[in-house]
């Protein structure tokens, strides 16, 4: 019985790629997760191992990094088409490119100076996608109780402001140091209540939007040094905005955003262009207390 190659294609999957855009002191930022897959004259490589058509995914994704920064990303659909004309054209062996994108919608986090807002305007929150949590302790009425609020999945980018050296150099430290970084992080934020009435703070309700606000306000207006003392700041702006809360504890992965080098390709990339990876991640976790908070809750154990 005749074996035969059935339906093929390759390419180069979730290439997650961010790009700045700068107007003065004004950023704006487009986060893509690009995929790419062509087909086309591709027998030989199947059947008998010749790469000659072969186009490498490697270089499709260098090109989605390259494309970011020399046209810009205008829309994802403006992009992806310019992506896929440009795989098709420009080789013989190529018949069709399908290009997927998703796209990951951020609003901005205003940062005002004497109620307006300053000029230069670079922090950023996604979407969506955030999840309020409440954890309640109670050993009956008049008995212990406590109650603690919090989020997880507050997602938000800094594209500057924040600088990162002078830390340890062993003989496995290759980290650069910079001056100048995209600071971004997941944040999963827990507070304790000195009390299990909201009343004094407006309800639970007022409560946590409150600390939320003030979560935000911090990131963005903390110019980094690091994101311990980011995540330091952040604690500390609730405690003082909230006085109806005692202890914050925060969980802040730091979402790397690496500055591709885009110099093999003629390109500069004075960060406007970053590869957006996933893992690992550094994980910087911290508590921020009041100077007068009670021992851990039981609804903390
Ligand atoms: O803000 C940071 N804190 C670290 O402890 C650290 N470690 C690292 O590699 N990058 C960073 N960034």
């Amino acid at each position: 019985m005749a074996i035969v190659l059935g339906p093929n294609r390759y390419g180069k999957a979730e290439t997650r790629v961010v790009r700045v855009t700068r107007d003065g002191g004004v950023h704006t930022i487009k986060d893509l997760n690009v995929s790419v897959s062509l087909s086309g004259d591709m027998d030989e490589v199947h059947l008998s191992g010749d790469n000659a058509n072969v186009l490498t995914t490697d270089a499709q994704k260098n090109t989605v990094f390259a494309f970011a920064r020399k046209y810009g990303i205008a829309s994802a659909e403006e992009f992806a088409l310019t992506l896929a004309r440009h795989f098709v054209d420009s080789r013989p062996t190529i018949h069709h490119a399908r290009v997927e994108v998703q796209e990951y919608a951020w609003d901005r986090i205003p940062v005002l100076e004497g109620g307006v807002p300053r000029a230069e305007q670079h922090s950023f929150v996604r979407s969506g996608g955030e999840v309020r949590t409440a954890l309640v302790h109670s050993d009956g009425t008049g008995g212990a109780e406590s109650v603690v609020s919090g989020l997880t999945d507050l997602v938000v980018l800094n594209s500057t402001g924040s600088e990162f050296h002078g830390y340890v150099k062993d003989e496995y430290t290759t980290l650069e140091e910079t001056n100048d970084r995209v600071l971004a992080t997941a944040v999963t934020a827990r507070w304790r209540h000195h009390g299990t009435d909201a009343g004094d703070a407006g309800g639970w309700d007022a409560s946590y939007a409150g600390a939320r606000q003030a979560l935000l306000d911090a990131f963005a207006g903390t110019y980094s040094l690091s994101l311990q003392q980011t995540l330091y700041a952040m604690g500390r702006r609730v405690l003082t905005e909230r006085p109806e809360t005692c202890e914050v504890r925060l969980a802040m992965p730091n979402k790397h955003h690496f500055v591709v080098d885009l110099a093999p390709f003629g390109l500069d990339n004075d960060n406007e262009v970053f590869f957006a990876a996933d893992r690992p991640y550094g994980l910087i976790e911290g508590s921020v207390l009041t100077g007068d908070a009670p021992d851990a809750p039981d609804a903390w154990s």
